[in-house]
């Protein structure tokens, strides 16, 4: 009557279940890795794959009494709600309430379960405590109802065993999902930090260099704009390097705030900074570094002391075209900022290459 008594039935059942949630969690977790404050619909859809795991363990089930079965069912639903929160939980039930006769004893049973996961909000307080001490819960609860369905003295082995293999099933997947979320965190705050500048929170250095290297590999033109803070030394030397920093950390939430989303942003060292506009039309880049130039004039810069800076930026613009060396394009951009800040400062200029934007398309038809 076990069909637990199988070990390649406890293997493959557990292997599913590890091999779907966890793929689903690397698939899901994008930029930040997947969590109960994930978006919704990234939610739903970590319980929909859930709960489609569960209908296949469904056909291992186990009929006990009347309508009570013994299946390994649950342990998707738990591990649902204990990785995505509240929402996956109720989706993974649903997709296999809806899909296994809606109201029926077994069905009422597992939601007996699971209502009291779902408001004690078990997936703010995960911890291996509390991940044993639910599992023991469920366990004694299962064997308590059961034994009001069927004589324990003929099933105890089955019970016990079947409890035992669902716990140890259970535990496998849990710690290894658990491993694997430390590990993504750990490696989305590694990228994080090799790819952001610390101080202004926007892109770093290295992260313009890879993305120029992607334009490039790509053959895909693109906008270039190089800004560079007007007398900046003189705010570092009358206000103390502190008010600088805090400058800085201001024009780069004024660089992200003028640009698209699709637009890149990165600090290019000490107070010059770039942005990369995936549009390649001259009056596109001129438009966008006018809007910065004028926002930075008419910016108060607050210092931590409550001193109150005025700036100006001058700006020199680009393109980047298919088959250019990188370092040309930068060195482009780099002598047009240059001309500004000799023309006076404050002001935009653009390099002679703007004229060729016309071939950017053609280039790419080329490519
Ligand atoms: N507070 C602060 N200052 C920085 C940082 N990085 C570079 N600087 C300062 O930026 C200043 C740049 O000075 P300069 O190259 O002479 O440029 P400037 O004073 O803006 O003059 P122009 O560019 O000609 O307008 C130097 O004083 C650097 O110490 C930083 O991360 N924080």
């Amino acid at each position: 009557m076990t069909y637990i008594a199988s070990i390649s039935a406890f293997y493959s059942d557990t292997c599913i279940i590890y091999a779907t949630l966890s793929l689903s969690y690397f698939a899901l977790s994008k930029n930040v890795p997947f969590s109960s404050q994930s978006e919704l619909w990234r939610r739903v859809l970590f319980g929909v794959l859930a709960g489609l795991v569960v209908l296949y363990l469904n056909q291992d089930r186990l009929e006990l009494a009347g309508g009570v079965y013994y299946s390994f069912g649950m342990i998707p639903m738990i591990l649902a709600t204990f990785f995505g929160g509240g929402v996956s939980g109720v989706v993974c039930y649903l997709v296999s309430f809806f899909f296994t006769g809606g109201f029926t004893l077994d069905n009422l049973f597992i939601a007996s379960i699971i209502l009291p996961l779902l408001l004690s909000a078990v997936w703010r307080k995960k911890s291996h405590g509390v991940f044993y001490l639910t599992i023991g819960i469920i366990a004694l609860y299962r064997i308590a109802v059961v034994s009001t369905q069927v004589k324990l003295s003929e099933l105890w082995t089955d019970i016990l065993l079947y409890q035992a293999a669902a716990a140890l099933c259970l535990s496998i997947c849990y710690h290894a999902l658990n491993f694997k979320e430390r590990h993504m965190h750990a490696f989305f705050s590694m990228r994080n930090k090799a790819t952001t500048d610390s101080l202004t929170n926007i892109n770093n250095r290295a992260s313009v260099d890879y993305k120029m290297m992607i334009q490039h590999a790509q053959r895909q033109p693109c906008g270039l704009i190089m800004l560079d803070l007007d007398n900046f030394k003189r705010v570092n030397d009358t206000y103390g390097h502190l008010a600088g920093d805090s400058v800085l950390v201001s024009l780069g939430g004024i660089l992200q705030d003028s640009v698209r989303n699709e637009d890149f942003v990165g600090r290019y060292g000490g107070e010059e900074f770039i942005v990369i506009t995936s549009s390649y039309d001259p009056q596109h880049i001129g438009a966008v570094a006018e809007r910065i130039r004028s926002k930075v004039e008419s910016f108060h810069f607050k210092t931590d002391d409550g001193n109150e800076i005025r700036m100006t930026i001058s700006i020199g613009t680009s393109l980047f075209l298919p088959g250019m060396a990188v370092d040309k394009a930068i060195e482009i951009t780099d002598e047009a900022l240059y001309d500004a800040k000799h023309g006076g400062k404050n002001r935009v200029v653009s390099s002679r290459l703007m004229q060729l934007a016309p071939l950017g398309d053609s280039f790419r038809q080329g490519s």
